[in-house]
């Protein structure tokens, strides 16, 4: 671990002491480092941990940035002095068309009430009944599938999580809005994940091709967004779900939730439980596709425990090995590579000063695969977690969804979902990965397959190619 040096803080209002600034890449006048964060932010970053250790100084244009790696100072930033760390600006300006001021961008006491009303749809009982609707979903979905046939899975995934998270946090059916979400999804981050290779901000309103079709893909998601609102007004069942949470809430003087506040939660919460959930289950694919030792021991616990019959949240416990197949598959590519926070008053993190202002950025990428913390960092075994590592490692070693206060809501959704769909697509397929389509992680706002991944598709041993598990709500 590389040793961190005690520095007095900077000296009010005077410039900082050189001793003081922590080390870091050399940057070109006026852009700094962003040049090399540019042509590749996940080499930039790894490459800057490795040079330069725990705490990383550089320059994005005018901004100052400080890359975290070491754990203590994460928790420090995410949890014992979170009042003083607010989202970054930096990292989520690219993004505000999109999310407006939902959960995952607002700050203070909107954020402290909403986060109160969205929590009760992610807890308790409402869980058991998600678990049905995913595992419904999931067998509607092996129903298209054939053996022998190279399908692309992220593709596969992203319709699935899709309409898992419509219908179990909205009681929305999307079928009809698939092609469009993940068209104009698509082509939203792209356009975010240019913005991020970008050396200057260019404003939404300049028309270039990128933000034409960013601005269009947003006004079609908002239209979907404003169906699901019309319909839920004009339903007169009683539902229980987070729409309801949100559309029966009342502020202090009795008014509902303004429609745009509305827009903005259910759009975040569709794009984030969405995109995410499914990427940690396409990545998931991508290793067990090259590992069939993986994915022999997986099909053989599925079968051990559920013998043929569809699995419920009930199964989880013993569904162990599934479960570490995700959080090997999570380490290895992380859908929240990265998280970014800013000081908004003078700190100090490690022995340095943090002026206020400071852009921080701490990635799972680099952590996860940090041979510090992991044997064999880039191998694939998900028996790694079998003994007593989560409890040994560092708290903030290993942090998928985040941590502290601000931790992602949805993590016990996204666990349980990938969990019960590992296992329901493992009962009746095994997937071999196609090595012919080579598969290029494109770091956006969460870490994408550029390109897709290609699995052939095989029947389980055992199983007949196409037989039919469908869950009753689905059967004719
Ligand atoms: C494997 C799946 C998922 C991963 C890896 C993931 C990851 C994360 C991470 C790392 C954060 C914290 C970001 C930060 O601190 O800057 C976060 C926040 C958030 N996530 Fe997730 N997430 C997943 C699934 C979900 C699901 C299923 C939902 C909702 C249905 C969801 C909704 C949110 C929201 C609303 C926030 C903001 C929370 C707040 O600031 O209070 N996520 N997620």
């Amino acid at each position: 671990m590389a040793a961190k040096v005690a520095s007095s803080p900077y000296a009010r209002g005077g410039a900082p002491a050189a001793r003081s600034r922590p080390p870091g890449p050399p940057g070109l006048p006026i852009l700094g480092n962003l040049l090399g964060l540019a042509r590749d932010p996940l080499a930039f970053y790894t490459d800057c941990a490795e040079r330069y250790g725990d705490i990383v100084g550089m320059r994005l244009g005018g901004w100052p940035a400080l890359l975290l790696n070491d754990p203590d100072d994460i928790e420090s930033v995410l949890v014992k002095q979170h009042r003083s760390y607010v989202r970054n600006s930096f990292f989520w300006r690219h993004v505000t068309a999109v999310f407006g001021n939902g959960l995952l961008t607002s700050e203070g006491a909107l954020w402290q009430r909403q986060r109160r009303l969205a929590a009760p749809a992610f807890t308790g009982p409402r869980l058991t009944r998600y678990g049905e609707t995913m595992v419904a979903h999931t067998g509607a979905m092996l129903d298209t599938w054939k053996a022998g046939e190279i399908r692309d899975v992220h593709a596969d995934m992203m319709v699935l999580t899709l309409r898992i998270a419509a219908e179990s946090l909205f009681g929305a059916v999307v079928e009809e809005d698939v092609e469009t979400i993940k068209r104009d999804g698509d082509a939203i981050t792209r356009e975010i994940a240019a913005r991020f290779t970008r050396l200057f901000v260019i404003p939404d309103i300049v028309p270039l091709p990128g933000h034409l079709r960013y601005r269009r893909g947003i006004r079609r998601l908002e239209a979907i967004v404003a169906r699901i609102l019309r319909q839920r007004r004009a339903d007169p069942e009683v539902h229980s779900d987070l729409l309801s949470n949100l559309m029966q809430a009342r502020d202090e003087t009795g008014q509902p939730m303004p429609d745009r506040q509305l827009r903005d939660e259910v759009l975040t919460m569709l794009l984030a439980g969405q995109e995410t959930t499914a990427l940690a289950l396409t990545w998931s694919w991508y290793l067990i596709g090259q590992h069939p030792e993986v994915d022999a021991r997986l099909g053989a616990e599925v079968e051990a425990v559920l013998g043929g019959r569809a699995p419920t949240i009930d199964d989880l416990p013993r569904l162990r090995y599934t479960g570490q197949v995700i959080t090997e598959a999570m380490r290895l590519f992380p859908p929240a590579w990265a998280l970014g926070r800013e000081a908004t008053v003078d700190c100090e993190i490690g022995g340095y000063p943090v002026p206020k202002g400071t852009t921080l950025f701490i990635c799972p990428w680099i952590l996860h695969r940090s041979a510090r913390f992991f044997d064999e960092p880039a191998a694939f075994r998900p028996e790694r977690w079998e003994g007593s590592l989560a409890k040994d490692l560092p708290r903030f070693a290993y942090l998928p969804f985040g941590g502290g206060p601000r931790i992602c809501i949805g993590n016990r959704f996204a666990l349980m979902e990938a969990s019960l769909v590992l296992a329901t697509v493992a009962q009746r397929f095994s997937l071999t990965w196609q090595a012919s389509r080579p598969v290029i992680p494109l770091p956006s706002i969460t870490l994408r397959p550029d390109g897709g991944v290609w699995v052939k598709l095989a029947a389980r041993a055992g199983t007949p190619a196409g037989a039919n598990r469908r869950e009753a709500r689905f059967q004719a």
